[in-house]
């Protein structure tokens, strides 16, 4: 490339103009990438294996110390969990698609938000998951190739956790660290209490009560649990699900006795944040609780957590205690109140780069 000054009078000029030669940049423009998760791209034994493993050796999901845990992860649990997990997966997989719940509904959410915003060509919305496939790299290359020099991130929880919200950031900083030409990154903040998020839960969640075919004596808010030990160092993820259903039952109207706070999806054998879901569900079918519902309002797609984990075992569990009528309410989705929730905070984050 002929970067060489010029000489004018004897004197050295540096050209203004970029030489010819100069290879051509896409700049100029805005991404959204919406973050989610992981999940396997199939469920049987490797596949499943590989996503286990990405997830499991991640520092900050697994803080253990790191020989004990690579040799329990490695001699234990991706030996046997692979199965388990895959039978579970299976029980929810999306066949016509061939993929996993989370990942249908991440992408139509992030097509829906892209819809909603296209009226600003600058505007590229895209999804990426944080274990699996498309992984954060690959759609931040993609959004740079097309001109995206200012990017910003939305890990989708409501409720911060070191183990989902700033491992989303880690992984995005250490895919910036191979770039020359980094873009201008910012993040979106836990929306926790945000009123446009609880007005949603709100009105979606009377609307998933009223269509059910009984009223619901108790519902159960279960929130995705983490070990307590992660807590009590400082993570705000308890104080953040438990200000979500304190604000939620202000907006129903509804008591801390008719909406419980609980968390589910324990992982080994260390106390988690307490009480789990389904102790909560046996325990209340088993003094005389007949009709109960479980909302999860800490995922913002239907995955194996919910689909499964409440919608199948949870009901299990119920009955066999001698309950009578169980619900999963689904989460929020790709509903119009979920898009528009997400679409305003999109806007309301991107503002001083874009001013609708
Ligand atoms: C929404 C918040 C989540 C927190 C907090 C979280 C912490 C956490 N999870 C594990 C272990 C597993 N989680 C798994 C699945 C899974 N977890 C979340 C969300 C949170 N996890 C979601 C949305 C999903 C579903 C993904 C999907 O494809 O549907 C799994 C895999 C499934 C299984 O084998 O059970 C594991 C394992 C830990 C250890 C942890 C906190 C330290
Ligand atoms: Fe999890
Ligand atoms: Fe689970």
């Amino acid at each position: 490339m002929n970067f060489m000054p010029q000489r004018f009078w004897g004197v050295a000029r540096a050209p203004l103009a970029a030489p010819a030669d100069h290879p051509l940049v896409n700049y100029g423009r805005i991404g959204v990438l919406l973050v989610n998760l992981g999940t396997p791209d199939g469920t049987s034994y490797w596949p499943m294996r590989r996503y286990l493993k990405e997830f499991l050796s991640d520092r900050r999901v697994i803080e253990a110390n790191s020989v004990v845990w690579w040799l329990i992860l490695n001699m234990v649990v991706l030996t046997k969990r692979p199965f388990t997990s895959g039978e579970a997966y299976r029980s929810v997989w999306n066949s016509e698609r061939d993929e996993s719940p989370l990942r249908t509904i991440t992408r139509s959410q992030s097509d829906k938000i892209g819809a909603l915003l296209a009226r600003d060509p600058r505007i590229e919305v895209d999804w990426a998951m944080r274990y699996g496939n498309p992984s954060i790299k690959s759609r931040l290359e993609a959004l740079q190739e097309k001109g995206c020099d200012r990017i910003l991130i939305f890990p989708l929880y409501p409720q911060y956790s070191a183990a989902t919200s700033a491992t989303a950031c880690d992984k995005t900083f250490d895919a910036l660290k191979e770039m020359r030409w980094q873009p201008a990154i910012r993040v979106v903040p836990p929306y926790f209490e945000d009123p446009d998020y609880i007005d949603a839960l709100a009105s979606s969640t009377k609307a998933r009560i009223a269509a059910l075919d009984f009223e619901p004596e108790v519902v159960i808010s279960s929130f995705h649990g983490l070990p307590r030990s992660y807590t009590d160092a400082g993570d705000p993820y308890y104080c953040h699900c438990a200000k979500t259903v304190r604000l939620l039952g202000d907006a129903l109207g509804w008591s801390e006795n008719r909406l419980l706070l609980t968390f589910q999806s324990r992982f080994g054998s260390a106390e988690w944040l307490q009480p789990y879901t389904a102790d909560t569900i046996a325990d209340l079918a088993q003094r005389g609780v007949k009709r109960v519902a479980v909302m999860t309002p800490g995922f913002s797609s239907d995955c194996i957590e919910t689909l499964e984990e409440m919608g199948i075992q949870g009901a299990e569990i119920f009955l066999e205690n001698g309950g009578e009528k169980f619900a999963a309410l689904p989460c929020l989705n790709d509903s119009n109140e979920s898009i528009d929730t997400l679409t305003t905070i999109v806007k309301r984050e991107l503002s001083g780069w874009v001013d609708f």
